[in-house]
Protein backbone atom coordinates (compact mmCIF):
# COMPACT_ATOMS: atom_id res chain seq x y z
CA UNK A 1 0.00 0.00 0.00
CA UNK A 2 0.91 3.66 -0.41
CA UNK A 3 1.47 5.86 2.17
CA UNK A 4 0.05 8.92 0.59
CA UNK A 5 -3.06 7.86 0.10
CA UNK A 6 -4.30 11.10 0.16
CA UNK A 7 -2.82 12.46 -2.72
CA UNK A 8 -2.73 11.80 -6.35
CA UNK A 9 0.76 10.19 -7.22
CA UNK A 10 2.14 9.55 -10.44
CA UNK A 11 2.38 5.88 -11.41
CA UNK A 12 5.16 4.12 -13.05
CA UNK A 13 3.33 1.90 -16.07
CA UNK A 14 2.48 -1.50 -15.70
CA UNK A 15 5.39 -3.57 -16.56
CA UNK A 16 4.06 -6.46 -19.06
CA UNK A 17 4.05 -10.22 -17.93
CA UNK A 18 5.63 -12.33 -20.62
CA UNK A 19 4.02 -15.45 -19.51
CA UNK A 20 1.90 -16.67 -16.67
CA UNK A 21 4.03 -18.21 -13.25
CA UNK A 22 3.09 -21.94 -12.44
CA UNK A 23 1.08 -19.85 -9.32
CA UNK A 24 -0.57 -17.89 -12.03
CA UNK A 25 -1.53 -21.13 -13.80
CA UNK A 26 -2.67 -22.36 -10.71
CA UNK A 27 -4.35 -19.74 -8.84
CA UNK A 28 -6.27 -18.94 -12.51
CA UNK A 29 -6.92 -22.21 -14.28
CA UNK A 30 -10.71 -22.67 -13.44
CA UNK A 31 -10.91 -19.39 -15.74
CA UNK A 32 -8.11 -20.15 -18.19
CA UNK A 33 -9.77 -23.25 -19.46
CA UNK A 34 -12.30 -20.75 -20.70
CA UNK A 35 -11.67 -20.14 -23.99
CA UNK A 36 -12.79 -16.97 -24.58
CA UNK A 37 -10.22 -16.03 -21.86
CA UNK A 38 -7.19 -18.52 -21.95
CA UNK A 39 -3.25 -17.28 -21.31
CA UNK A 40 -3.49 -14.32 -23.97
CA UNK A 41 -6.76 -12.70 -22.12
CA UNK A 42 -5.89 -13.28 -18.63
CA UNK A 43 -1.98 -11.40 -19.67
CA UNK A 44 -4.04 -8.87 -21.10
CA UNK A 45 -5.81 -8.30 -17.38
CA UNK A 46 -2.80 -8.72 -15.40
CA UNK A 47 -1.69 -5.98 -17.87
CA UNK A 48 -4.53 -3.39 -16.82
CA UNK A 49 -5.21 -0.65 -14.45
CA UNK A 50 -8.71 -0.24 -13.39
CA UNK A 51 -9.80 3.22 -10.98
CA UNK A 52 -12.17 2.27 -8.79
CA UNK A 53 -14.37 5.36 -8.00
CA UNK A 54 -16.36 5.09 -4.76
CA UNK A 55 -15.54 1.63 -2.16
CA UNK A 56 -19.39 1.48 -1.88
CA UNK A 57 -21.96 -1.01 -2.35
CA UNK A 58 -21.46 -1.37 -6.27
CA UNK A 59 -17.13 -0.11 -5.39
CA UNK A 60 -16.98 -3.65 -3.32
CA UNK A 61 -18.32 -6.31 -4.73
CA UNK A 62 -16.55 -4.65 -8.45
CA UNK A 63 -12.87 -4.65 -6.98
CA UNK A 64 -13.55 -7.80 -5.01
CA UNK A 65 -14.19 -9.55 -8.11
CA UNK A 66 -11.63 -7.74 -10.40
CA UNK A 67 -8.92 -8.53 -7.78
CA UNK A 68 -9.42 -12.38 -7.57
CA UNK A 69 -9.58 -12.25 -11.02
CA UNK A 70 -5.61 -11.06 -11.57
CA UNK A 71 -6.50 -7.42 -12.51
CA UNK A 72 -2.44 -5.86 -13.01
CA UNK A 73 -3.22 -2.86 -10.79
CA UNK A 74 -6.21 -1.08 -9.37
CA UNK A 75 -6.95 2.41 -8.02
CA UNK A 76 -9.59 2.83 -5.47
CA UNK A 77 -11.03 5.87 -4.51
CA UNK A 78 -13.25 7.38 -1.55
CA UNK A 79 -13.29 10.00 0.19
CA UNK A 80 -15.40 8.71 3.21
CA UNK A 81 -14.64 6.80 6.41
CA UNK A 82 -16.76 3.18 7.05
CA UNK A 83 -20.07 3.67 9.29
CA UNK A 84 -21.53 0.25 10.51
CA UNK A 85 -24.68 1.41 8.20
CA UNK A 86 -22.80 0.43 4.99
CA UNK A 87 -21.63 -3.08 6.05
CA UNK A 88 -24.88 -4.49 4.76
CA UNK A 89 -23.65 -3.92 1.48
CA UNK A 90 -20.32 -2.70 1.51
CA UNK A 91 -18.52 -6.04 1.71
CA UNK A 92 -15.12 -5.32 1.62
CA UNK A 93 -14.93 -3.50 5.06
CA UNK A 94 -15.67 -5.15 8.73
CA UNK A 95 -16.68 -4.08 11.93
CA UNK A 96 -13.03 -3.57 12.64
CA UNK A 97 -12.83 -1.37 10.05
CA UNK A 98 -15.22 1.67 11.07
CA UNK A 99 -14.21 4.57 11.06
CA UNK A 100 -10.94 4.26 8.61
CA UNK A 101 -11.18 5.08 5.26
CA UNK A 102 -12.93 3.31 3.20
CA UNK A 103 -10.15 3.31 0.63
CA UNK A 104 -7.82 2.32 2.54
CA UNK A 105 -9.90 -0.39 4.27
CA UNK A 106 -11.18 -2.01 0.82
CA UNK A 107 -7.08 -2.32 -0.31
CA UNK A 108 -6.43 -4.28 2.79
CA UNK A 109 -8.83 -6.59 2.13
CA UNK A 110 -7.93 -6.65 -1.81
CA UNK A 111 -4.56 -7.69 -0.56
CA UNK A 112 -5.35 -10.34 1.47
CA UNK A 113 -7.15 -11.82 -1.07
CA UNK A 114 -5.11 -10.91 -3.91
CA UNK A 115 -1.30 -10.08 -3.20
CA UNK A 116 -0.67 -9.91 -6.80
CA UNK A 117 -2.46 -7.36 -7.81
CA UNK A 118 -1.06 -4.01 -6.98
CA UNK A 119 -3.30 -1.71 -4.93
CA UNK A 120 -3.77 2.32 -4.86
CA UNK A 121 -5.61 3.68 -2.35
CA UNK A 122 -7.13 7.64 -2.70
CA UNK A 123 -8.52 8.50 0.20
CA UNK A 124 -9.90 11.90 -1.31
CA UNK A 125 -12.65 13.09 -3.43
CA UNK A 126 -12.79 13.09 -7.53
CA UNK A 127 -13.25 16.67 -8.25
CA UNK A 128 -12.52 18.49 -11.36
CA UNK A 129 -8.42 19.32 -10.01
CA UNK A 130 -7.67 15.67 -9.70
CA UNK A 131 -9.75 13.97 -12.34
CA UNK A 132 -7.71 14.14 -15.27
CA UNK A 133 -4.84 13.77 -13.55
CA UNK A 134 -6.23 10.41 -11.85
CA UNK A 135 -8.15 9.12 -15.35
CA UNK A 136 -5.39 9.64 -17.24
CA UNK A 137 -3.29 6.83 -15.16
CA UNK A 138 -5.83 4.38 -15.76
CA UNK A 139 -7.21 2.54 -18.82
CA UNK A 140 -10.52 1.39 -17.45
CA UNK A 141 -12.40 4.02 -15.29
CA UNK A 142 -15.66 3.57 -13.96
CA UNK A 143 -17.17 7.13 -13.71
CA UNK A 144 -18.44 10.06 -16.01
CA UNK A 145 -15.92 12.01 -17.34
CA UNK A 146 -17.36 13.07 -21.18
CA UNK A 147 -14.89 11.23 -23.62
CA UNK A 148 -11.22 10.75 -22.56
CA UNK A 149 -11.11 7.87 -25.24
CA UNK A 150 -11.32 5.26 -22.02
CA UNK A 151 -14.68 2.97 -21.51
CA UNK A 152 -16.65 4.03 -18.59
CA UNK A 153 -18.45 0.54 -16.85
CA UNK A 154 -21.23 2.92 -14.80
CA UNK A 155 -24.01 1.35 -12.51
CA UNK A 156 -26.25 2.16 -10.30
CA UNK A 157 -28.90 0.63 -8.12
CA UNK A 158 -31.26 1.92 -5.03
CA UNK A 159 -34.15 0.07 -3.98
CA UNK A 160 -34.94 -2.94 -5.83
CA UNK A 161 -34.10 -1.97 -8.82
CA UNK A 162 -30.23 -1.78 -10.89
CA UNK A 163 -29.02 -0.31 -13.87
CA UNK A 164 -25.83 -0.65 -16.29
CA UNK A 165 -24.01 1.22 -19.41
CA UNK A 166 -21.02 1.16 -20.59
CA UNK A 167 -19.80 4.87 -22.20
CA UNK A 168 -17.02 5.56 -24.50
CA UNK A 169 -16.78 2.34 -25.97
CA UNK A 170 -15.51 1.77 -29.61
CA UNK A 171 -17.63 4.50 -30.72
CA UNK A 172 -20.43 4.59 -28.65
CA UNK A 173 -22.26 7.36 -27.07
CA UNK A 174 -20.40 9.17 -24.02
CA UNK A 175 -22.41 10.30 -20.56
CA UNK A 176 -23.12 13.82 -21.82
CA UNK A 177 -24.18 12.13 -25.55
CA UNK A 178 -27.49 10.39 -23.22
CA UNK A 179 -27.24 12.87 -20.31
CA UNK A 180 -27.09 16.60 -22.07
CA UNK A 181 -28.53 17.90 -18.96
CA UNK A 182 -28.41 17.13 -15.29
CA UNK A 183 -31.52 16.28 -13.50
CA UNK A 184 -32.68 18.79 -10.64
CA UNK A 185 -30.94 18.08 -7.40
CA UNK A 186 -34.17 17.77 -5.21
CA UNK A 187 -35.18 14.33 -7.46
CA UNK A 188 -31.90 12.66 -6.61
CA UNK A 189 -32.12 10.06 -4.23
CA UNK A 190 -29.74 7.91 -2.25
CA UNK A 191 -29.38 4.96 -0.22
CA UNK A 192 -30.14 6.55 3.05
CA UNK A 193 -32.93 8.33 1.50
CA UNK A 194 -34.45 5.44 -0.30
CA UNK A 195 -33.16 2.39 0.96
CA UNK A 196 -31.46 -0.23 -0.55
CA UNK A 197 -31.25 -4.40 -0.24
CA UNK A 198 -27.36 -5.15 -0.09
CA UNK A 199 -27.18 -7.98 -2.48
CA UNK A 200 -28.64 -5.15 -5.32
CA UNK A 201 -25.67 -2.96 -5.54
CA UNK A 202 -23.93 -6.99 -4.86
CA UNK A 203 -25.18 -7.67 -8.00
CA UNK A 204 -24.65 -4.86 -10.09
CA UNK A 205 -20.91 -4.58 -8.55
CA UNK A 206 -20.37 -7.88 -9.81
CA UNK A 207 -22.03 -7.11 -13.48
CA UNK A 208 -19.83 -4.17 -13.82
CA UNK A 209 -17.37 -6.31 -12.97
CA UNK A 210 -17.87 -8.72 -15.86
CA UNK A 211 -18.01 -6.16 -18.24
CA UNK A 212 -14.84 -4.54 -17.37
CA UNK A 213 -13.34 -8.04 -17.30
CA UNK A 214 -14.78 -8.72 -21.10
CA UNK A 215 -13.01 -5.33 -21.84
CA UNK A 216 -9.69 -6.12 -20.13
CA UNK A 217 -9.26 -9.26 -21.90
CA UNK A 218 -10.24 -8.30 -25.28
CA UNK A 219 -14.03 -9.62 -25.27
CA UNK A 220 -15.52 -6.50 -25.73
CA UNK A 221 -18.58 -5.69 -24.28
CA UNK A 222 -22.50 -5.82 -25.44
CA UNK A 223 -23.63 -2.75 -23.36
CA UNK A 224 -21.90 -0.03 -24.94
CA UNK A 225 -25.08 1.18 -26.48
CA UNK A 226 -27.40 -0.38 -23.98
CA UNK A 227 -28.87 0.23 -20.56
CA UNK A 228 -29.31 -3.08 -19.08
CA UNK A 229 -32.36 -3.20 -16.15
CA UNK A 230 -32.08 -5.19 -13.43
CA UNK A 231 -35.84 -5.64 -11.35
CA UNK A 232 -34.76 -7.21 -8.50
CA UNK A 233 -38.23 -7.98 -7.32
CA UNK A 234 -39.08 -9.83 -9.99
CA UNK A 235 -36.42 -11.13 -11.05
CA UNK A 236 -35.93 -9.92 -14.36
CA UNK A 237 -33.12 -8.34 -15.95
CA UNK A 238 -34.48 -6.14 -19.68
CA UNK A 239 -31.74 -4.77 -21.98
CA UNK A 240 -32.78 -1.22 -23.62
CA UNK A 241 -31.26 -0.04 -26.72
CA UNK A 242 -29.75 3.86 -26.36
CA UNK A 243 -29.01 6.93 -28.95
CA UNK A 244 -25.90 6.44 -30.35
CA UNK A 245 -23.08 9.26 -30.11
CA UNK A 246 -24.45 12.61 -30.75
CA UNK A 247 -22.54 14.43 -33.44
CA UNK A 248 -23.91 17.53 -31.16
CA UNK A 249 -22.29 16.48 -28.04
CA UNK A 250 -21.10 19.12 -26.17
CA UNK A 251 -18.09 16.84 -25.12
CA UNK A 252 -17.40 14.66 -27.90
CA UNK A 253 -19.47 15.88 -30.98
CA UNK A 254 -18.17 17.24 -33.99
CA UNK A 255 -17.48 20.96 -32.44
CA UNK A 256 -16.70 20.01 -28.86
CA UNK A 257 -17.43 22.76 -26.55
CA UNK A 258 -17.02 21.55 -23.20
CA UNK A 259 -12.70 21.38 -23.37
CA UNK A 260 -11.86 21.05 -20.04
CA UNK A 261 -13.62 19.40 -16.88
CA UNK A 262 -17.01 20.51 -15.69
CA UNK A 263 -17.58 21.21 -12.07
CA UNK A 264 -19.84 18.30 -11.83
CA UNK A 265 -20.98 20.20 -8.67
CA UNK A 266 -22.16 23.41 -9.60
CA UNK A 267 -23.73 21.84 -12.58
CA UNK A 268 -25.73 19.16 -10.58
CA UNK A 269 -26.46 21.49 -8.23
CA UNK A 270 -25.31 18.94 -5.38
CA UNK A 271 -21.99 18.46 -3.68
CA UNK A 272 -20.72 14.27 -3.72
CA UNK A 273 -19.88 14.82 -0.42
CA UNK A 274 -23.95 15.58 0.85
CA UNK A 275 -25.04 13.11 2.63
CA UNK A 276 -28.25 15.02 3.57
CA UNK A 277 -29.48 18.38 2.33
CA UNK A 278 -30.47 20.80 4.67
CA UNK A 279 -33.09 22.34 3.14
CA UNK A 280 -33.89 25.57 5.11
CA UNK A 281 -38.08 26.38 4.23
CA UNK A 282 -39.51 28.06 7.28
CA UNK A 283 -38.95 31.34 9.54
CA UNK A 284 -37.26 31.18 12.74
CA UNK A 285 -40.63 31.32 14.56
CA UNK A 286 -42.13 28.65 12.61
CA UNK A 287 -39.20 26.11 13.86
CA UNK A 288 -38.69 24.68 17.33
CA UNK A 289 -35.69 23.00 18.51
CA UNK A 290 -35.19 19.53 20.18
CA UNK A 291 -34.04 21.09 23.62
CA UNK A 292 -37.72 23.70 22.96
CA UNK A 293 -39.69 20.21 22.24
CA UNK A 294 -38.11 18.47 25.12
CA UNK A 295 -39.74 21.12 27.51
CA UNK A 296 -42.77 21.04 26.20
CA UNK A 297 -43.23 17.27 26.98
CA UNK A 298 -41.07 18.11 30.68
CA UNK A 299 -44.39 20.59 31.16
CA UNK A 300 -46.98 18.21 29.48
CA UNK A 301 -48.34 21.04 27.18
CA UNK A 302 -51.09 19.30 25.64
CA UNK A 303 -50.49 19.53 21.85
CA UNK A 304 -50.22 17.41 18.82
CA UNK A 305 -46.74 15.52 17.28
CA UNK A 306 -47.26 14.57 13.84
CA UNK A 307 -44.25 12.77 12.52
CA UNK A 308 -44.53 12.72 8.59
CA UNK A 309 -41.95 10.03 7.92
CA UNK A 310 -42.87 6.64 5.94
CA UNK A 311 -44.46 3.96 7.94
CA UNK A 312 -41.40 1.71 6.96
CA UNK A 313 -39.30 4.81 8.87
CA UNK A 314 -41.84 4.59 12.10
CA UNK A 315 -41.48 1.12 12.22
CA UNK A 316 -38.22 1.43 13.19
CA UNK A 317 -39.08 3.99 16.12
CA UNK A 318 -40.61 6.88 16.92
CA UNK A 319 -41.25 9.11 20.03
CA UNK A 320 -44.18 8.07 21.98
CA UNK A 321 -47.96 9.08 21.73
CA UNK A 322 -46.77 10.66 17.91
CA UNK A 323 -49.26 10.47 15.23
CA UNK A 324 -48.29 8.93 12.27
CA UNK A 325 -48.97 10.69 8.81
CA UNK A 326 -46.94 10.41 6.21
CA UNK A 327 -45.90 13.31 3.98
CA UNK A 328 -47.14 11.52 0.59
CA UNK A 329 -50.35 11.36 1.99
CA UNK A 330 -50.59 14.97 3.12
CA UNK A 331 -49.47 15.97 -0.16
CA UNK A 332 -52.01 13.82 -1.91
CA UNK A 333 -54.64 15.31 0.82
CA UNK A 334 -55.84 11.76 1.52
CA UNK A 335 -58.88 12.71 3.33
CA UNK A 336 -59.05 9.80 6.04
CA UNK A 337 -55.60 11.12 7.48
CA UNK A 338 -56.37 14.60 7.33
CA UNK A 339 -59.91 13.87 9.69
CA UNK A 340 -57.71 11.71 11.55
CA UNK A 341 -55.81 14.94 12.36
CA UNK A 342 -58.68 17.16 12.65
CA UNK A 343 -60.00 14.86 15.35
CA UNK A 344 -56.87 14.67 17.07
CA UNK A 345 -57.01 18.32 17.27
CA UNK A 346 -60.62 18.68 18.42
CA UNK A 347 -59.38 16.96 21.64
CA UNK A 348 -56.37 19.25 22.50
CA UNK A 349 -58.67 22.62 21.24
CA UNK A 350 -57.11 24.65 24.01
CA UNK A 351 -53.91 24.70 22.85
CA UNK A 352 -53.66 23.99 19.23
CA UNK A 353 -49.79 23.55 18.82
CA UNK A 354 -48.97 20.68 16.35
CA UNK A 355 -44.90 20.01 16.43
CA UNK A 356 -44.23 18.63 13.13
CA UNK A 357 -41.18 15.96 13.00
CA UNK A 358 -39.48 13.44 10.52
CA UNK A 359 -35.68 11.76 10.30
CA UNK A 360 -34.13 14.73 9.68
CA UNK A 361 -35.97 18.10 9.60
CA UNK A 362 -36.72 18.35 6.12
CA UNK A 363 -39.99 16.62 5.12
CA UNK A 364 -41.30 18.15 8.23
CA UNK A 365 -40.72 21.42 6.88
CA UNK A 366 -42.25 20.84 3.73
CA UNK A 367 -45.32 19.33 6.06
CA UNK A 368 -45.61 22.38 8.08
CA UNK A 369 -45.81 24.17 4.97
CA UNK A 370 -49.13 22.25 3.36
CA UNK A 371 -50.49 22.26 6.72
CA UNK A 372 -50.52 25.80 6.96
CA UNK A 373 -51.67 25.92 3.25
CA UNK A 374 -54.60 23.95 4.57
CA UNK A 375 -55.85 25.70 7.95
CA UNK A 376 -58.56 27.37 6.98
CA UNK A 377 -60.29 24.59 5.86
CA UNK A 378 -59.59 20.78 7.05
CA UNK A 379 -57.25 22.11 10.08
CA UNK A 380 -58.31 25.41 10.84
CA UNK A 381 -56.45 27.80 13.12
CA UNK A 382 -53.81 25.93 15.04
CA UNK A 383 -50.37 26.79 15.33
CA UNK A 384 -48.03 24.39 13.16
CA UNK A 385 -44.38 24.18 14.27
CA UNK A 386 -41.32 22.22 12.99
CA UNK A 387 -38.74 20.20 15.06
CA UNK A 388 -35.59 21.11 13.87
CA UNK A 389 -33.56 18.51 12.83
CA UNK A 390 -35.62 15.37 13.29
CA UNK A 391 -35.57 12.74 15.10
CA UNK A 392 -31.74 11.96 14.62
CA UNK A 393 -31.37 15.32 16.62
CA UNK A 394 -33.51 14.21 19.23
CA UNK A 395 -31.17 10.95 19.29
CA UNK A 396 -27.92 13.21 19.60
CA UNK A 397 -28.91 15.70 21.55
CA UNK A 398 -31.85 14.68 24.32
CA UNK A 399 -32.05 11.07 23.89
CA UNK A 400 -28.80 8.99 22.94
CA UNK A 401 -30.41 5.89 24.05
CA UNK A 402 -33.17 6.64 20.27
CA UNK A 403 -32.06 4.52 17.82
CA UNK A 404 -30.21 6.20 14.77
CA UNK A 405 -30.25 4.91 11.56
N1 LIG B 1 -16.90 12.24 -5.89
C1 LIG B 1 -16.60 11.19 -5.14
N2 LIG B 1 -15.31 10.95 -4.82
C2 LIG B 1 -14.97 9.89 -4.05
N3 LIG B 1 -15.86 9.00 -3.57
C3 LIG B 1 -17.16 9.18 -3.84
C4 LIG B 1 -17.60 10.27 -4.65
N4 LIG B 1 -18.95 10.20 -4.75
C5 LIG B 1 -19.34 9.11 -4.06
N5 LIG B 1 -18.27 8.49 -3.49
C6 LIG B 1 -18.27 7.27 -2.66
O1 LIG B 1 -18.96 6.27 -3.39
C7 LIG B 1 -19.58 5.36 -2.50
C8 LIG B 1 -21.00 5.10 -2.97
O2 LIG B 1 -21.46 4.02 -2.25
P1 LIG B 1 -22.97 3.70 -1.99
O3 LIG B 1 -23.79 4.18 -3.13
O4 LIG B 1 -23.07 2.29 -1.54
O5 LIG B 1 -23.19 4.59 -0.73
P2 LIG B 1 -24.04 5.91 -0.41
O6 LIG B 1 -25.32 5.94 -1.11
O7 LIG B 1 -23.12 7.07 -0.54
O8 LIG B 1 -24.24 5.49 1.11
P3 LIG B 1 -24.83 6.09 2.46
O9 LIG B 1 -25.53 7.35 2.11
O10 LIG B 1 -25.69 4.96 2.97
O11 LIG B 1 -23.58 6.28 3.31
C9 LIG B 1 -19.55 5.95 -1.11
O12 LIG B 1 -18.63 5.24 -0.32
C10 LIG B 1 -19.07 7.39 -1.36
O13 LIG B 1 -18.25 7.86 -0.32
ZN1 LIG C 1 -20.85 12.62 -26.25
Amino acid sequence: LMNEFDKVTTLSPLTAKPSLSNEDIMRYSRQLLLPDLGVQGQLKLSQTSVLVVGCGGLGCPLAQYLAAAGIGRLGLLDYDEVELSNLHRQVLHGEENQGQAKALSAARSVKRLNSGVECIPYHLQLSPENALQLVQQYPQSCFPLGNYGKPLVSASALRMEGQLTVYNYHGGPCYRCLYPVPPPPETVTNCSDGGVLGVVPGIMGCLQALEVLKIASGQGTACGQHLLLFDAQNARFRSIRLRPKQPSCVVCGEIPSVTRLVDYEAFCGSAATDKCRKLNLLSKDQRITVQDYKSIIDSTGPHILLDVRPLVEVEICSLPSSLNIPLSSLEEKKSKDIQLLQEKISQVKQQMAVYVVCKLGNDSQKAVQLLEKMSGEEVDGITVKDISGGLMAWAKMIDPSFPRY
